[in-house]
C-alpha cells in the first residue's frame, strides 16, 4: 500500500508537480489523495483530477480557527500518512499543527533558521549573502521554526536579483523536496519531540542536497 501524500499550496504548485512527476516515474513510492489551497484560483489545483482538489477562500470564514479546522476536516478525510506544505502561503494555527504534527512538513526557500518568513529571495540579496537555498522541516507553531530535515545550497551570482536567485532556489527545492518525501514514504523519517530521527537515529544537522539528488550527512556518506 503506498504512502497517502496530502499537499497545501497557494500558487503554481511547481513543488506538486515535482512529486507527481517523481510518483509517475517511480521514484517516489506514494499517492496524492488531495490537493488542498486557500486560493480557489490556484494553479496548482489543476494539476490534479477535479476529485482531488479542494479549496475555499478564508474570507468565507469567521475566523482563521475556522478556516483551519475546515482545512484539518478535508485533509483528515483523506487519511494521509504525510502533510506537506508546498508553496502555502499561510500561517498555520496551533490547533491544526498539533492535529498534525510529526507528519506535516513544509519546504522554505531560505537556509533555515536564515530568513524565517516571506521574501526571503530579496531579503538574502539585502544581506549581502553569498549563499541560499532551501529548507525541508516539520511544521511547529511557530513560523519556520520547525526541526530541518534537509537544505539544498545554491551560489549567490553577480547580478542575481530576487526573481532570477528565486529560479535557482526553485531548481534544487525540486528534488530537494521528493529526497525527503522518499524518506518519509519509506517509514525512515520521524519526529519525537524535537528532534529528527532517520532509520532511528537522531539528526542534529540537516542532510545536504549532494548534485545527484542524494542526501547525505554532512562530512559523511549518504543517508
Ligand atoms: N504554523 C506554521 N504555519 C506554516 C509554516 C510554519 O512553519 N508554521 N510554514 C509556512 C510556509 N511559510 C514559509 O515557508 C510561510 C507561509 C506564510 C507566511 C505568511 O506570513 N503568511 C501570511 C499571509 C501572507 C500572504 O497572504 O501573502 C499570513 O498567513 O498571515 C509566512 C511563511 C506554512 N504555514
Ligand atoms: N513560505 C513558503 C514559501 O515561500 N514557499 C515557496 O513558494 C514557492 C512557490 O512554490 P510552488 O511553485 O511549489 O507553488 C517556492 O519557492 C516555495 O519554497
Amino acid at each position: 500500500m503506498s504512502a497517502r501524500i496530502a499537499i497545501l499550496v497557494s500558487g503554481r504548485g511547481s513543488n506538486l508537480q515535482a512529486i507527481l512527476d517523481a510518483i509517475a516515474s517511480g521514484a517516489l513510492p506514494a499517492q496524492i489523495v488531495g490537493v488542498f489551497s486557500d486560493k480557489p484560483g490556484a494553479v496548482g489545483l489543476q494539476r490534479v483530477e477535479p476529485e482531488l482538489r479542494w479549496s475555499a477562500d478564508p474570507k468565507a470564514f469567521p475566523s482563521r480557527e475556522a478556516f483551519d479546522a475546515a482545512l484539518g476536516d478535508a485533509i483528515a478525510e483523506r487519511s494521509p500518512d504525510w502533510v506537506v506544505c508546498a508553496g502555502y502561503l499561510r500561517i498555520l494555527g496551533e490547533s491544526f499543527v498539533q492535529r498534525f504534527r510529526g507528519r506535516l512538513l513544509n519546504i522554505h526557500p531560505s537556509l533555515l533558521p536564515r530568513h524565517r518568513g516571506l521574501h526571503t529571495h530579496a531579503r538574502c540579496l539585502a544581506a549581502g549573502e553569498t549563499e541560499h537555498g532551501a529548507s525541508v522541516h516539520f511544521v511547529i507553531p511557530e513560523l519556520d521554526a520547525g526541526t530541518v530535515i534537509a537544505q539544498a545550497r545554491v551560489p549567490v551570482l553577480p547580478g542575481d536579483d530576487a526573481d532570477r536567485l528565486a529560479a535557482r532556489v526553485l531548481e534544487v527545492e525540486h528534488p530537494l523536496l521528493v529526497a525527503v518525501l522518499r524518506l518519509a514514504v519509506e517509514g525512515r523519517l520521524a519526529e519525537r519531540g524535537t528532534t529528527v530521527f532517520i532509520d532511528g537515529h537522531g539528526l542534529f544537522t540537516p542532510l545536504l542536497l549532494d548534485s545527484a539528488g542524494a542526501l547525505r550527512a554532512p562530512g559523511s556518506g549518504s543517508a
